[in-house]
């Protein structure tokens, strides 16, 4: 570690999460600086680093972790480029803060499991950031104290103004949904066994070759129902709403971010534009927390088994997706280094 402790990264991915985390690690987060920043588009890493102090600019991700000052890595490439990044990083014995997915594929899951289980201690946390989040978070101790009963069902609804372009089916599951599966296992302590997808006709808003929105069911190995509604061109803006029905109560989160309103004879809250919007405080925390754990030597959050338990249960909704009916998950043992 460089300066005083300071922990150097390296981001790999400057486009719109990695400049955000660039931003955040720069002139948000104690204790650390950006390093080194690669992106296949030179032009756009360049422009990302300029103005922040002593960040070297490369093409390649292995070039920027093995750069000096470098002592840990935020992975922020699309989810297919995951994979030969976390492999380099774990080569070099680098903490890995990686975004979500942590691959949009199991099998790629699986060998990043493995080569983790290899070395034989962890070094990636996944960017689940809703576990991060103060709603979810107040959700999930509701739910942990046990006084509503237990869990029964989730209502999950994902609502983005306009997916971005090139999105397709899958991806709607594999960078969409995968938020739910996280929350959904985390919030239940209870792996996701059988995934459904029905889809209603399409939105006149959805772009040509999506099926959006989609109805996508999950059902737990513990006996409780999962819901997600999937909704990327709504227009109207960003809402990410959960219920869970328990025994005695529910409770139900998202419904409005900050203020409510009455005015001119309305009601009502004001809908984020988009995720850096309501996700701001959770995505400060979880960098924040990365940030700590890995000055500290430790790695916390979400691993890579739970990367992995996701992109299986995202393989199943695909494949339901397309063959429809229901698609049990297929789900290696756990490893005891994620015990
Ligand atoms: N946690 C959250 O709420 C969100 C997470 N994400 C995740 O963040 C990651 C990046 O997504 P966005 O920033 O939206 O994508 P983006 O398309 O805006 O940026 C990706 C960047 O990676 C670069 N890139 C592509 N292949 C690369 C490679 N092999 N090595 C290095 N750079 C490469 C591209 O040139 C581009 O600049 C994805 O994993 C996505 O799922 C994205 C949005 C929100
Ligand atoms: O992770 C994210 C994006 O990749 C994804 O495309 C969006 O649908 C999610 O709402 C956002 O949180």
């Amino acid at each position: 570690m460089t300066q005083r402790g300071t922990l150097g990264v390296a981001v790999v991915g400057t486009g719109r999460m990695g400049a955000d985390h660039v931003r955040r690690i720069d002139r948000v987060i104690p204790g650390a600086r950006v390093a080194a920043v690669a992106d296949v588009d030179a032009g756009r890493a360049a422009a990302v680093a300029a103005g922040v102090d002593g960040c070297s600019v490369h093409t390649d991700p292995a070039a920027a972790m093995a750069a000096p000052g470098v002592d840990a890595v935020v992975v922020a490439s699309p989810g297919p480029a995951h994979e030969a990044a976390l492999l380099t990083a774990l080569e070099y014995g680098l903490p890995v803060l990686c975004e979500k997915p942590l691959t949009p594929d199991a099998a790629a899951a699986l060998r990043v499991v493995r080569a983790e289980e290899r070395l034989g201690r962890r070094l990636v946390q996944v960017g689940f950031m809703r576990r991060y989040d103060a709603e979810y978070l107040g959700l999930k101790a509701l739910l942990d104290e046990g006084g509503l009963g237990r869990p029964l069902m989730l209502h999950h609804r994902h609502r983005n103004a306009a997916s971005p372009p090139g999105f397709t089916d899958a991806m709607l599951v594999e960078d969409s949904v995968v938020h739910e599966v996280d929350v959904t296992r985390w919030l239940l302590g209870q792996e996701v066994a059988a995934v459904t997808v029905l889809r209603p006709r399409a939105s006149g808003n959805a772009p040509e070759g999506l099926a959006d929105p989609q109805f996508v069911v999950f059902e737990t190995d513990g006996g409780a129902l999962a819901d997600v509604e999937v909704y990327l061109n709504c227009r109207f803006g960003y809402q990410v709403q959960a219920e869970a029905v328990c025994e005695s109560g529910t409770a139900r989160i998202g419904d409005a971010h900050g203020m409510l309103l009455n005015t001119a004879g309305r009601w009502g809250g004001r809908v984020a534009a988009g995720f850096e919007e309501r996700f701001e405080d959770a995505y400060d925390r979880q960098v924040r927390a990365w940030v700590d754990a890995t000055r500290r030597g430790e790695v916390t959050g979400p691993s890579c088994w739970d990367g992995y338990a996701a992109a299986a249960v995202c393989e199943a909704g695909v494949r339901a997706q397309v063959g429809g009916g229901r698609v049990e998950v297929a789900l290696a043992d756990r490893p005891a280094l994620y015990a």
